[in-house]
């Protein structure tokens, strides 16, 4: 019996299963395990200090960022969940330089699972809203174990996606190729019910979401790009914009996804050798996926983000996503801007900064 007349995850996941005629139901079984994980993450991220879970561990991640305590827990939690189940060959995760192979597997688990299994982690200690972040593909062999080169492949390939968001209501944000749908968990239950199907992003917004302390890094078509928004109503735009910047990958999805706007974390020049600062395989493509199954456009800046070919389990990619006549107006501001063309207004001769002559 649905609750209040909605449907669970389980009973939206099974519904599905009947538009493959084929299936096993190992992708299920996949889905239900990371949802078991982010609702024991919520738990441990609800209790706050009470679980002396707060503050950083000793250690420091692939990527020689400091480890949350809750982080590396996180990332135990999808490990545990997922290799007792047996469907996933392998799992990458923001939190480990090797994929994880679970052991005595017979036969292989037919998915791999890519992770950010603490997502905005920054955010912990301050207790702003943080988040989970998956993304599944098939093994392309069952023959041997998981190789790092069977996760590279580009976001197209994905077959779900989705991301937990532990806020002041916890949600599961999910696509399988047939929209993006959230559930809230109803605590007293412990139940995702579906709470907002069929998720749709307006094409058009007037809220965009950057980390403005790097615009000095940023390029020329970036640069354009937010000065026109920054000048509103007087400005080429015509209208008034509105800024938000959380730090939290997660959030800004989800706000992005319930109202519209749009998300730059562009490539720049912030550090030698480092493309952008998001994740392609563990952040970049899930979130891409949602954002287009809800009608959004997702981006390099230059072209759509889900046919980027991996090189690399941790590489790292500029990311543009949201409302599709802004993405689409930043990828043409790129097309159009050769690097060095563009001067930005607020510093230029005439501009607000500018030193009398
Ligand atoms: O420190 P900044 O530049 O605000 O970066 C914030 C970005 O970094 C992230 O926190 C990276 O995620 P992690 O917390 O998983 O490392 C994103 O969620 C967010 O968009
Ligand atoms: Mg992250
Ligand atoms: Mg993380």
């Amino acid at each position: 019996m649905p609750i209040a007349g909605k449907a669970t995850l389980t009973q939206y996941i099974i519904e599905e299963r009947r538009r493959h005629p084929g299936a096993t139901g190992a992708l299920n079984a996949v889905i239900t395990d990371v949802s078991l994980a982010c609702k024991a993450i919520s738990r441990k991220v609800a209790h706050g200090a009470l679980a002396d879970m707060l503050g950083s561990a000793t250690s420091r991640n692939v990527q020689g960022e400091e480890q949350k305590t809750l982080d590396v827990l996180s990332n135990d939690m999808f490990l545990r969940t997922n290799e007792w189940g047996g469907h996933v060959a392998g799992m990458v995760s923001e939190e480990m330089e090797a994929p994880y192979v679970p052991p005595q597997q017979s036969p292989r688990g037919k998915y791999l699972l890519l992770f950010d299994p603490l997502d905005g982690s920054s955010n912990i200690d301050v207790n702003v809203a943080v988040g989970s972040i998956f993304s599944i593909l098939r093994a392309p062999t069952a023959d041997r174990d998981a190789r790092p080169e069977d996760f590279l492949q580009p976001g197209t390939q994905q077959v779900g996606a989705g991301y937990a968001i532990y806020g002041p209501s916890t949600m599961l944000v999910l696509t399988l190729g047939n929209g993006t749908h959230a559930f809230t968990l109803d605590p007293q239950l412990g139940e995702w019910v579906l709470s907002h199907p069929n998720l749709r992003i307006p094409a058009r917004t007037s809220e965009f979401a950057i980390n403005a302390s790097n615009s000095r890094f940023w390029e020329p078509a970036v640069k354009r790009y937010v000065d026109e928004c920054l000048a509103g109503r007087e400005g080429p735009r015509g209208i008034d914009f509105n800024m938000r910047w959380i730090a939290s990958l997660v959030a800004e999805t989800h706000r992005i996804l319930m109202r519209g706007g749009v998300f730059m974390y562009p490539r720049d020049s912030k550090e030698a050798g480092r493309a952008g600062r998001l994740r392609l395989l563990y952040e970049a493509c899930p979130i891409s996926f949602l954002i287009e199954q809800a009608g959004g456009m997702a981006s390099t800046g230059r072209r759509r983000l889900m046919t980027v070919e991996p090189e690399a389990i941790h590489q790292r990619i500029g990311l543009v996503f949201g409302s599709s006549d802004e993405v689409a107006r930043v990828e043409a501001y790129h097309a159009e801007a050769p690097q060095d063309t563009y001067h930005a207004p607020l510093f230029g001769k005439r501009g607000l900064f500018a030193t009398a002559a």
